[in-house]
């Protein structure tokens, strides 16, 4: 691969770290979400655990979702002794029995919730030709479906309590350069076009649903990749560089809270222009394409 060099970094170094996350600068005013509860799924993973961070800086009740216990605990620790608010909850999107137990306790103990931020998903880089028919129902199930399902009960919660309500999906780039994942670029151009319809529907709940499309943000989702693909994403964007989860949460607290409250059906790219122009490979580079 000759646009790809080595440099392999270690999957834990991938990303900010929780002390970064409690002392990076944020445009936001101290208190822009007092007052407000937050439920972030993937909320112990990279992009989740950001967003957690930044709103429960901001003042808002923070409920961080995701399957693994643990991991979850170990967000909720770091975050509380930084003295903010947090609860966790396991949850397997892909479920929707086990999304309906999720509603129903933060109904119970957080008094329900005033924005969703979607940001469990994932997959794993293959050959479209390869896809088993598992790895693929497993990708849909996670990123369409299981954003679906959420997005529904949270719906469902706000209209049964006559709450306004607001809805930011992470997805990824849909329209340009991203290669070796179409069974996710499937999935989540499923959930824009999803996003946009409800959107509309949803409009007299009250209820707004935009979604970000990051490119490449270093985070502990990136071991999945190969090493040597990893070391080329800083040159898949104009920009030249790789993204951080803090500028996706930034983005997160414009979208989903007040300063966004005009604002639906949108998809905001948090991607240094690579919507644009450069090739994110998450696989091997065919031949056919080097000139
Ligand atoms: C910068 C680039 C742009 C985007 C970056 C990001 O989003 S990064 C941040 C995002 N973060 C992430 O992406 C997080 C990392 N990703 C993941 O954890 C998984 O890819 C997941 C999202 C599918 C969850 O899966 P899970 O834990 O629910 O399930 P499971 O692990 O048990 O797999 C189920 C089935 O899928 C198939 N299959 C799975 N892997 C491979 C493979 N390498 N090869 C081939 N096939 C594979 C296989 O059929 C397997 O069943 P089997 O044959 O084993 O019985
Ligand atoms: N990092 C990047 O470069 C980019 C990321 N994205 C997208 O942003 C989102 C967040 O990614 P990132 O933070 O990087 O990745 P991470 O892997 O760090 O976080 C994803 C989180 O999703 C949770 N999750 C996965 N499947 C499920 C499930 N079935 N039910 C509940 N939780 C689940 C995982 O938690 P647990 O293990 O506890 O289940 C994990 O913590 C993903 O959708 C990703 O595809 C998009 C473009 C680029």
């Amino acid at each position: 691969m000759a646009e790809q060099e080595s440099g392999a970094r270690e999957p834990a170094e991938f990303g900010l770290d929780d002390a970064a996350l409690a002392a990076h600068p944020t445009v936001y005013a101290a208190d822009a979400f007092a007052g407000r509860t937050v439920l972030v799924s993937g909320g112990a993973g990279g992009i989740g655990r950001a967003a957690a961070w930044l709103l429960g800086r901001l003042g808002a009740r923070v409920v961080l979702a995701g399957r693994n216990a643990e991991k979850l605990e170990g967000a909720r620790t770091a975050m509380a002794a930084h003295g903010l608010y947090v609860r966790t909850a396991v949850v397997d999107i892909r479920e929707p029995e086990s999304v309906a137990a999720l509603f129903a306790r933060v109904a119970a103990e957080a008094g329900g919730i005033d924005m969703l931020i979607n940001s469990a998903g994932g997959q794993f880089p293959q050959a479209a030709i390869d896809f088993s028919a598992k790895g693929w129902n497993t990708v849909i199930n996670t990123n369409l479906n299981g954003t679906w399902h959420m997005m529904q009960a949270a719906a469902r919660a706000w209209r049964d309590a006559g709450r306004a309500g607001s809805i930011v999906n992470i997805v990824v780039v849909t329209t340009h350069g991203l290669h070796g994942v179409a069974h996710t670029i499937a999935a989540r151009a499923g959930v824009i076009g999803l996003s946009q319809a409800l959107a509309v529907e949803w409009a007299p709940l009250d209820i707004r649903i935009n979604c970000i499309a990051p490119g490449v943000i270093e985070t502990p989702g990136w071991r999945v990749y190969d090493p040597k693909a990893v070391a080329a994403y800083p040159r898949s964007n104009p920009m030249m560089r790789n993204g951080s989860t803090w500028e996706v949460a930034e983005a997160c607290a414009y979208l989903g809270g007040p300063a966004g409250g005009f604002v639906t059906g949108e998809v905001l790219h948090v991607a240094g222009g690579s919507q644009l122009w450069g090739e994110t490979w998450t696989i091997e580079k065919p031949d056919y394409f080097r000139v």
